[in-house]
């Protein structure tokens, strides 16, 4: 409506839902994991669900790309924890999709196993495979004294610092040449776990997460199908950007960016935490200073990939290929996907400082620097034929790839970020303080927001004897074992 001024007057759009008894409704803001697995769970409760998404697709930091003719998964593309007990299983094993699996240790620093490994000087000399698993040892050491560190000392420190501790006390562990470089590629690839560098990660909490037994799985034909049939029947509105977030007497008001606002009785909040600490989402009233403490304190990380589609496979039939440096931030590891899936590609993956230098170049560049990299170690390496580029870090709609814990700041942020607000319901991965950073994390927390929601509004309504607890609705009912290759 237009008035004489020509100033637009929105008006709120009705309620989605005839406010009936039995059917509270729901806004689901952002169609990741979480998201998907909240808005399943209350649809399958019968609740009113629609899900509002700012991109022109959904899945959020699971993105399965298709343009080289075959899936490549940009954002996630693990499972971690391949066994019954992880929540996505029963679909996954549903769905008959198959699993790569690249470790059977549970370990975070080992997602692949030693032997796995081909690494390579910058002057392209192998690493001895018998120097690379007695460093991998090593590395453990190091870890289990900063462990012994940590129990001595109420003060927190990062690992760099623990680790340049350890060192002074067990000058053994030291290690020269070759073999400090080597070291430094663990420590690379302890810091890819996180999507931050050594100097910035917590040593109090950097193995607080619960490791599903099972080990780590690729998704072989990527996470897309997942992601498919989660959202199948679902109202998904994409390209609604949630702007503003009003909490009233009438339930909750949530604008979108075209001005469009919809009136709900409840809100499940499963945007990332970039998003949230970026406040380009304005909460009325402003939320507590315990929730605002919790989205500044927990620190989220960049990881990014870079695929690279060859026209032959020229490289070791290994899974992981790695350079080695002196220092970790020269060090970088390419993930072998024709190892798991048979097509010609390899995964650049770099994290922390590096992913945002290499943030800040055109894909054309950051492709050219990655196969630069390859290159140093294979000197024959042909061009490849096709690249893709993700930008985690960058994009508006994730600004950041997965939440860790920072030096000096409390664990339990992650449970305050989870905390419901009224009649706001937070999930997302970095709310959950087992699985933090992950798929099933975030799937998780989206089946508990969904229930602590359901349970809100029922008992609001006086109708809590009709809750019955979801534990995972229909994604969970029916099990099927995984099929899994290798291991
Ligand atoms: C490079 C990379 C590799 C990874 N590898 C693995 C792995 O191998 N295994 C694993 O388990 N995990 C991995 N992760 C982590 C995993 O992807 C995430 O933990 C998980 O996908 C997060 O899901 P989510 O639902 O919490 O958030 P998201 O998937 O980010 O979903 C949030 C949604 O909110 C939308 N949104 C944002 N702002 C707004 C707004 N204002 N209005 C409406 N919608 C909005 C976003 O577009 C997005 O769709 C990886 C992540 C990255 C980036």
């Amino acid at each position: 409506m237009e008035n004489r001024n020509n100033l637009h007057i929105k008006k709120a759009s009705p309620p989605i839902v005839e406010r009936q008894k039995h059917s509270p409704s729901v806004i689901v803001i952002g169609s990741g994991f979480a998201g998907l697995g909240a808005a399943r769970a209350l649809k399958n409760a019968s609740f009113e669900v629609i899900v509002l998404e700012s991109r022109d697709r959904i899945g959020g930091r699971v993105y399965t790309d298709y343009s080289f003719g075959f899936p490549v998964d940009m954002g996630a593309s693990w499972l971690h924890g391949v066994c019954e007990e992880n929540p996505l299983a029963p679909l996954i094993g549903r769905l008959g999709l198959p699993l790569y699996r690249t470790s059977g240790d549970n370990s975070v620093l080992f997602d692949h196993d030693l032997e796995s490994y081909a690494l390579f000087d910058t002057d392209g000399h192998q690493v001895p495979q018998e120097l690379v698993e007695r460093i991998g040892h090593v590395f453990e050491n190091i870890l289990e004294e900063a462990n012994k560190l940590r129990q001595e000392t109420t003060e927190d420190m990062s690992i760099a610092q623990a680790i340049a501790s350890v060192m002074e006390r067990r000058p053994d562990l030291r290690q020269e040449g070759l073999a400090h470089k080597v070291l430094q590629w663990y420590l690379c690839r302890m810091e890819g776990w996180f999507a931050s560098d050594a100097d910035t990660i917590s040593l109090k909490h950097w193995d607080k997460e619960v490791l599903l037994p099972g080990g780590h799985g690729l998704m072989v034909r990527g996470y897309r199908p997942v992601l498919n049939t989660l959202a199948r029947g679902l109202d998904i509105r994409l390209r609604h950007r949630v702007t503003k977030i009003f909490r009233g007497k009438k339930g909750v008001e949530i604008t979108v960016e075209n001005g469009k606002t919809f009136v709900v009785d409840a809100a499940v909040i499963t945007v990332p935490l970039g998003v949230l600490k970026a406040n380009s989402i304005k909460f009325e009233p402003r939320l507590p200073e315990w929730k605002e403490e919790a989205i500044a304190d927990i620190a989220i990380g960049t990881e990014n990939k870079i695929a690279l589609h060859f026209d032959k496979v020229f490289w070791p039939n290994v899974e992981f290929l790695g350079v080695v440096s002196s220092t970790s931030y020269g060090c970088s590891y390419f993930l072998n996907l024709h190892k798991a899936t048979g097509h010609p590609v390899l995964v650049y993956m770099p994290a922390g400082r590096l992913a945002h230098d290499i943030a800040k170049m055109s894909d054309k560049a950051a492709a050219s620097f990655a196969f630069s990299q390859l290159k140093e170690i294979l000197p024959d390496a042909s061009e490849p034929i096709q690249y893709l580029v993700s930008h985690w870090g960058t994009d508006v709609n994730s600004l950041g790839s997965y939440s860790y814990g920072a030096v000096g700041k409390a664990y339990d942020l992650h449970e305050k970020l989870r905390v419901p607000v009224d009649n706001l319901f937070f999930a997302g991965e970095a709310t959950s303080l087992k699985y933090t950073g992950t798929v099933h994390g975030a799937f998780s927390t989206g089946l508990m927001a969904a229930e602590e929601c359901q349970m809100h509004l029922l008992e609001r309504n006086g109708e809590s004897e009709g809750f019955h607890p979801m534990s995972g609705g229909e994604t969970t009912s029916i099990s099927v074992p995984l099929l899994i290759s290798r291991i």
